[in-house]
């Protein structure tokens, strides 16, 4: 892909024109964009490949919402690293980092392979969170098996102190961060995530400020971490706004999202058992965690097709 550009210039002797062409090449790559809750991602299918086809720098670069892209993230589809797999998934945050998993990614993941001739129920997903299943549901929605949370202090990670059950899990700990004394949980799904409980979601708490003082306060969340703010309206429904890793504040987070319905049972604030909707920013999430079961999470929600196209790298 060129750009010709030429320009021309008269001599003062001669009203000769002399044109010189400059030409910019720059190599274009081929996506599709995709939305889980308006958690938006940049699909890029590398199937026949073993690691991302884009660099981090690149990634973050067509995340841009205005040089770019524009995308949360960029997810990519590559070949599985053993016949216990159909594919793998790797992404990298919008700031370029790569997180271990994306819940409204893996859903958008699942939507993509369909879109792409894949016609599976469901997939098995090798992540660096471990295997993920979306299944694809007759109603166009996707259920995804999140695995197991993950709750030991010392796996989030976090150097909160465990206070609960067996001393493993972090919940409502004290933490003092941006000059507030916070009641944090700290869950992952693959992924770190900060939890905190409050009783009203628009005036407790500055999001703009308290955010990203929470997602880097690396003293507490040594990788960093996601932060979900919670409010608690039943027994089977809360409301949540996540500022994310990597990403800032975005319109849903599908793992942050699963994180906050186990630290809500953890402590004590929801029954477990129940088929917990959790609204988000950007619409409604399903999650059930089988904890007297097999102790897996599973969470329901769409995944979108916006549009593709071809974008120049830089
Ligand atoms: N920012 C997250 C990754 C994306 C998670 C979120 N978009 C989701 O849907 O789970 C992290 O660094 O752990």
């Amino acid at each position: 892909w060129t750009t010709m550009s030429t320009t021309s210039s008269r001599s003062s002797s001669a009203l000769r024109s002399t044109t010189t062409t400059t030409t910019t090449t720059a190599s274009v790559i081929d996506f599709s964009k995709y939305e889980g809750l308006g958690n938006d991602f940049i699909l890029i299918d590398d199937r026949d490949r073993d690691t991302p086809s884009l660099t981090p720098d690149a990634s973050e670069k067509l995340c841009n919402r205005n040089f770019g892209i524009g995308g949360d993230g960029v997810i990519f589809a590559l070949k599985p690293p053993s016949s216990e797999y159909d594919f793998s998934m790797r992404i990298y945050n919008s700031d370029g980092s790569e997180p271990e998993m994306c819940g409204n990614g893996i859903r958008c993941f699942a939507q993509f392979l369909k879109d792409l001739g894949a016609d599976a129920e469901s997939y098995n997903v090798d992540t660096l969170a471990g295997k993920i299943i979306p299944l694809m549901n007759d109603d166009g929605t996707i259920t995804v098996d999140m695995g197991e949370p993950i709750l030991k202090a010392a796996d989030v990670p976090t150097t909160l102190s465990a206070n609960y059950e067996d001393k493993i899990s972090v919940v409502e700990q004290d933490l003092e961060c941006n000059g507030k004394n916070w009641k944090v949980s700290a869950v992952s799904m693959g992924n770190p995530h900060c939890i905190i409980f409050v009783d009203d979601l628009e005036n407790d708490i500055d999001f703009e400020s308290d955010g990203p003082a929470l997602e880097s306060c690396t003293d507490a969340f040594p990788a960093k971490t996601n932060v979900e703010f919670v409010q608690v309206m039943s027994d089977t429904h809360l409301k949540m706004k996540v500022w994310e890793r990597g990403a800032g504040p975005t319109l849903a987070c599908g793992t942050g999202t699963c994180a906050l319905v186990i630290a809500a049972i953890q402590a004590g604030k929801i029954p477990s058992g129940n088929t917990v909707r959790v609204t988000l920013p950007g619409g409604d999430l399903f999650i059930k965690w089988n904890k007297d079961t097999d102790n897996k999470v599973f969470m329901t929600g769409p995944a979108t097709y916006t549009f593709s196209g071809k974008a120049a790298l830089k």
